[in-house]
């Protein structure tokens, strides 16, 4: 993986008014350019807060946000140019879509940014295609299924193509379909070379998609790593009250003599294929 920084944060304190304690705590963490990184923690730890940070709608007290290296700067100036490399997805989109259809909602950010009316309807034909939204342009909004509009709050900020796209539980309340629908699309915009960030509470999930992960526990970064190394420090996140993927906790409990050297599976197909092959191995053994 390009270990080039994206979005990085050193000594970040901040403190809601009114509030016994900061939110985010001396917070240092690094997230790699290219990466597909899972933002874990209990509610309260700090996630949202922090995104709030990377789009610059937060200020830290003290300490440095940084994205691509660079410090933020927080004129108008620079704020609007950052907003154009970072897309901030919520977590409820009736937060995010504020026009009646899709397409409106889609092109508004274009529109705004001065883009010809071709060159618009073609970026949008292309975003809403990549995330399964084809046909649904002139749907009113609030005919939409959830999984649509989380879908279609994203192509939003996708159209604007960020260089880092962060999203807030962007599987959270969806089914299985709209789920899968929904990481096809983050696929596809990571394929392109996006960096894309989500906070999420589904440990089988950040298991399987991310190859970056980022632990925060009462707004502290409390570990950084591949999905391996975070899920082998089992002891650790058990003592933090976050649970093990069902793949890593059932691989973890198998002796470590047959295991040693190998690396854990992220998908239940890789499971059982090295399963069968232990097996094997251990039969011919015996
Ligand atoms: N607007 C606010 N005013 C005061 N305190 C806030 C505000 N927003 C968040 N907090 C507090 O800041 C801390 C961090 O909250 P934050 O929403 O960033 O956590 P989170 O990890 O995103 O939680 P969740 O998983 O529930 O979304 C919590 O203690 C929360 O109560």
């Amino acid at each position: 993986m390009d270990q080039e920084s994206s979005l990085a944060c050193d000594g970040v304190v901040f403190h809601y008014p009114d509030t016994k304690e900061p939110a985010l705590h001396e917070l240092t963490f690094s997230i790699p350019a290219g990466s597909k990184t899972a933002v874990l923690g209990h509610n309260g730890s700090g996630k949202s807060t922090l995104f709030l940070h990377a789009v610059g709608i937060l200020r830290p007290q003290q300490g440095t946000v940084m994205q691509g290296g660079k410090a933020l700067s927080y004129s108008k100036k620079e704020l609007a140019a950052l907003r154009r490399k970072v897309g901030l997805v919520f977590q409820d989109p009736e937060q995010q879509l504020i026009l009646s259809t899709p397409l409106e909602d889609v092109s508004f950010g274009l529109r705004g940014s001065g883009m010809a009316e071709p060159a618009i309807a073609a970026r949008c034909r292309e975003v809403m295609e990549l995330l399964n939204l084809t046909g649904l342009g002139d749907k009113p909004i609030h005919q939409l299924s959830l999984g649509q509009k989380k879908r279609t709050a994203l192509a939003g900020v996708l159209a604007m193509e960020p260089e880092l796209i962060l999203l807030d539980e962007p599987t959270s309340y969806l089914d299985p379909l709209s789920e899968t629908q929904m990481l096809k699309g983050l696929e596809a915009i990571h394929a392109k070379g996006t960096t894309v960030v989500m906070a999420t509470h589904d440990m089988d999930l950040a298991y399987r998609w991310a190859d970056w992960i980022i632990v925060l526990e009462h707004g502290r970064c409390r570990a950084a790593g591949t999905p391996e190394e975070i899920f082998a420090g089992r002891e650790e996140l058990l003592s933090i009250g976050l649970g093990l993927p069902l793949l890593a906790d059932l691989w973890f409990s198998l002796p470590a003599s047959l295991t040693a050297g190998q690396s854990a599976p992220r998908t239940a197909g890789e499971f059982k294929v090295k399963l069968h092959k232990l097996l094997a191995l251990n039969h011919s053994y015996s």
